[in-house]
């Protein structure tokens, strides 16, 4: 099987065998061309053979078409999620015209109906969910570190700060240290705040910048990168079962 994730700013790509091993992987930046760049992989994703291609993507149905034209070219069959808000394993009551799909996903690949559970997705965006054995409450959504960073450079003259480290969330005593600690204690501070208020609530974190953030949480937080991969592998098994 082929496995793809297409996230505001990375294509993530999984090849898997019968088994569910996964064989090949990798994450690259698309910069918006994600077609272009699947176009370039094509060779090596033929030279697996997958069987089917399942597709996560929050790219909106214009990039969606491009990568379908691409995809065709394989001739193998390839199918897209869509958020299915009364699914089996989990259910919702956010809106499911508007969900993200891999924002459900990471749900779905992490449920457990035995659990209280905080997802937290730290990618383009930050999205934190709470689930109550396997019941969807509802979430947030926040920029992240770097969308807060370049939203600080183009919205003021003074702040001209485009790189630098996110490492700390004390106070800092320059331009450079005060916007990333400072943007870094937005995303840290509500994790914090969300994890008071729901305190039987496992914690667990994926995306780029999990580790980046987790580092400064108050509690303890499982990281897991094989959420997304886990949703897309529960949703086409439950698919294909009668
Ligand atoms: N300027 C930037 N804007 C957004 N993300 C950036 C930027 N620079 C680096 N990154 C990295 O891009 C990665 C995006 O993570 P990922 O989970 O793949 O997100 P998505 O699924 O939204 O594409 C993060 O690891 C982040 O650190
Ligand atoms: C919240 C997101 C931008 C996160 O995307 P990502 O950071 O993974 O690229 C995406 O899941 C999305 O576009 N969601 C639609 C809005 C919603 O979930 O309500
Ligand atoms: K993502």
């Amino acid at each position: 099987m082929l496995w793809l994730d297409l996230g505001n700013t990375r294509l993530k790509y999984w090849l898997t065998d019968d088994i569910g091993q996964i064989v090949a992987h990798d994450a690259k930046q698309h910069l918006q061309a994600p077609a272009e760049l699947l176009m370039g992989l094509t060779d090596r994703f033929e030279r697996y053979a997958p069987d089917f291609i399942g597709i996560s993507s929050v790219l909106g149905d214009a990039l969606n078409a491009k990568v379908s034209e691409t995809l065709s070219r394989l001739n193998i069959p390839f199918e897209f999620v869509h958020v299915d808000a009364a699914h089996a394993l989990m259910k919702s009551a956010y809106n499911d015209q508007q969900l993200g799909c891999d924002r459900w996903l990471q749900m779905l690949g992490a449920v457990d109906k035995k659990k209280r559970q905080c997802v937290i997705g730290c990618g383009t965006a930050v999205t934190i969910d709470l689930i109550d054995h396997a019941e969807h409450l509802g979430g947030y959504i926040f920029p992240s570190i770097y969308l807060q960073r370049e939203s600080l450079f183009s919205g003021t003259k003074q702040i001209t700060i485009s790189n630098g480290t996110f490492d700390s969330v004390s106070q800092g005593m320059t331009t450079q240290d005060a916007v990333h600690r400072g943007i870094l204690l937005s995303i840290v501070g509500a994790v914090n705040e969300i994890s008071r208020r729901h305190p039987n609530f496992e914690v667990i974190m994926t995306g780029g910048d999990a580790a980046t953030i987790s580092q400064h949480v108050n509690r303890p937080v499982r990281l897991r990168d094989d959420l997304l991969l886990n949703g897309l592998a529960r949703y086409f098994d439950y698919r294909n079962k009668p």
